[in-house]
């Protein structure tokens, strides 16, 4: 049986937050503090999680062993700050987007930490992938605790280069956006062909689903099970000749690949 993890502070109990709180009470937790003052983080609570409003409330005798910074990045200044004293021997993993390591240092002292990493929402049903960065004072079990964290939800990459993870936000960060937006617009063209909204949807929502579950199964590469489908002057191969003229998929991709790592960047700039 697996050890319990060492006490956490989780900072912001939103969507990624609580994913990784749900992956966590599955891996074995020991005591986790949720500081978030929204109203929804209240229900997170149970006999190990205990949710304050304020940094002001953590109980005074509390000493995590990893602090998990998931708060937006925009509020990230006043959120951060007041966690300073906590920062101790205790890992730093920040999941929030743009916030380097060098500008966690900043707000937990040059000697802390720092871990960052970039998840993505599959997290909420264990399926995320994440990767992570591990900053200069990050000792070897410190790294091991960040990586069981993350693992909890999903796999986990660790590259040494932080400047990656402006791209892999952009990748695998956004990712889910854009293949909810497929599902979305296979959803309005069917419509558009004359079938029934609710069947469209379903349509929709399937192959989306089954596709994702055929590339998990399958050894072949995402291009092979393409092949599979698009028979010699056939239905796809007319679709397919729309979608992958270079002016159309190829290039919309690689330009929201750009957009989207630009903006990290843009966040870390600040
Ligand atoms: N949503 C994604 O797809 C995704 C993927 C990877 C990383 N991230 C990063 O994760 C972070 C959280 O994103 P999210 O989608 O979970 O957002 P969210 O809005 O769902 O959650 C943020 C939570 O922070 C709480 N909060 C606000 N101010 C606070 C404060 N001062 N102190 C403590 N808590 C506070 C809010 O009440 C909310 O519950 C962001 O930094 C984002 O960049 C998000
Ligand atoms: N969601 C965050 C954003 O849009 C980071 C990746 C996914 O900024």
């Amino acid at each position: 049986m697996t050890e319990a993890l060492p006490p956490l502070l989780l900072l912001g109990g939103g969507k990624m937050g609580s994913a990784m709180l749900a992956g966590w009470r599955e891996r074995g937790i020991s005591r986790v503090v949720v500081v978030d003052p929204g109203a929804q983080a209240a229900s997170l609570a149970d006999g190990h999680v205990v949710v304050v409003a304020s940094v002001d409330a953590i109980p005074a005798d509390f000493a995590p062993g990893a602090i998990i910074l998931a708060v937006k990045p925009q509020v990230a200044s006043e959120a951060v700050a007041p966690l300073r004293h906590l920062a101790g021997g205790a890992a730093i993993v920040s999941i929030m987007a743009g916030k380097t390591i060098a500008w966690l240092a900043s707000q937990f002292g040059a000697g802390a930490a720092v871990i960052r990493a970039m998840p993505n929402t599959p997290a909420a049903v264990r399926m995320g992938i994440t990767v992570a960065c591990a900053g200069p004072n990050v000792a070897p079990d410190q790294r091991d605790l960040a990586e069981t964290l993350l693992a909890a939800v999903g796999a986990v990459a660790f590259v040494e280069d932080e400047a990656l993870l402006d791209p892999v936000t952009a990748v695998s960060g956004g990712g889910p956006a854009y293949v909810f937006l497929l599902a979305e617009l296979l959803e309005a063209a069917a419509v558009e062909q004359g079938i029934p909204p609710e069947l469209a949807r379903d349509l929709a929502r399937r192959t989306v689903i089954g596709s994702g579950a055929l590339l998990a199964a399958s050894p072949e590469p995402a291009e092979a099970l393409r092949r599979a489908v698009t028979s010699p002057n056939g239905t796809t191969e007319r679709a397919l000749a729309v979608l992958m003229e270079r002016s159309a998929w190829p290039e919309a991709m690689s330009k929201a690949i750009a957009a989207a790592t630009e903006r990290s960047r843009e966040l870390a700039r600040g």
